[in-house]
């Protein structure tokens, strides 16, 4: 099993505030050591509270760059579009002046989406300061869905690879996905949960080890890097 440091909050307000806290802080380290910053974020609806606090944080934000840990393939307008929730929540404020790199959403197919993304991403090659992930109620995380068809390579720490396209059924569109590399290279591994539901999911799956069933248990059971869990009712 991983280092885990579990966070527990008696509200989602502070949950946020002490997410925001800590993320701020490592941002801060980067660019304090190495004059920039890079931040992945989850979509969903968990992080709206957490993105709007870490906006208000007092960084060189111009010096951070800010990607997603995975994205619905959709239009970048759509309703379901994880870009839309970023920059509505999180690119505001003193945020506003981050340069958030979308994945690439319009090219012909899913693999030239990745493709693509991937060159993007590489042209900062550095590793993640920070790393937000959320969960679902299924146990997945990213977009590693249980029964993806890519989830075995996107899990493979070894691949070269980082980021694919995965479909999955119980993932509703496509999606581009980091892979479990640059997750846990990330100079800080946050997993952000909220309500009672995902609090018992996250004891199912330190409970077990079967990763394509519960594939979050890649991230929970892994000695590459300590995970801090943060979680409020
Ligand atoms: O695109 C996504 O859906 C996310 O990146 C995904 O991994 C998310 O973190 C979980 O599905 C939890 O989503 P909720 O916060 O909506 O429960």
């Amino acid at each position: 099993m991983a280092d885990i440091h579990r966070h527990d909050y008696a509200d989602r307000e502070r949950l946020a505030e002490a997410l925001a806290a800590g993320v701020a802080a490592k941002l801060a380290g980067g660019l304090a050591t190495r004059g920039h910053a890079s931040l992945a974020v989850s979509g969903g609806s968990t992080p709206r509270r957490f993105f709007e606090a870490l906006s208000r944080a007092d960084l060189d934000w111009g010096s951070v760059m800010v990607l997603l840990v995975d994205e619905r393939l959709v239009p970048p307008d759509h309703e379901r579009a994880n870009a839309g929730l970023v920059r509505r929540h999180l690119l505001q404020n003193r945020a506003a002046d981050a340069r958030f790199v979308p994945y690439v959403v319009d090219a012909h197919t899913p693999a030239e989406c990745a493709r693509l993304s991937e060159e993007a991403f590489a042209q900062d090659g550095h590793r993640l300061d920070a790393c937000v992930l959320g969960m679902g109620t299924d146990g997945h995380t990213a977009s590693f869905f249980p029964g993806g068809d890519l989830l075995t390579e996107a899990l493979d720490t070894r691949s070269h690879r980082k980021v694919l396209p995965i479909y999955a059924q119980g993932a509703g569109e496509p999606r581009l996905t980091l892979t479990l590399g640059p997750i846990l290279d990330a100079r800080f591994v946050a997993l952000h949960i909220e309500g009672d539901e995902k609090r018992g999911v996250l004891e199912t799956a330190l409970a077990g080890t079967e990763t394509a069933e519960m594939p979050v248990r890649a991230v929970l059971h892994q000695s590459a890097a300590p995970v801090h869990v943060f979680w409020a009712p």
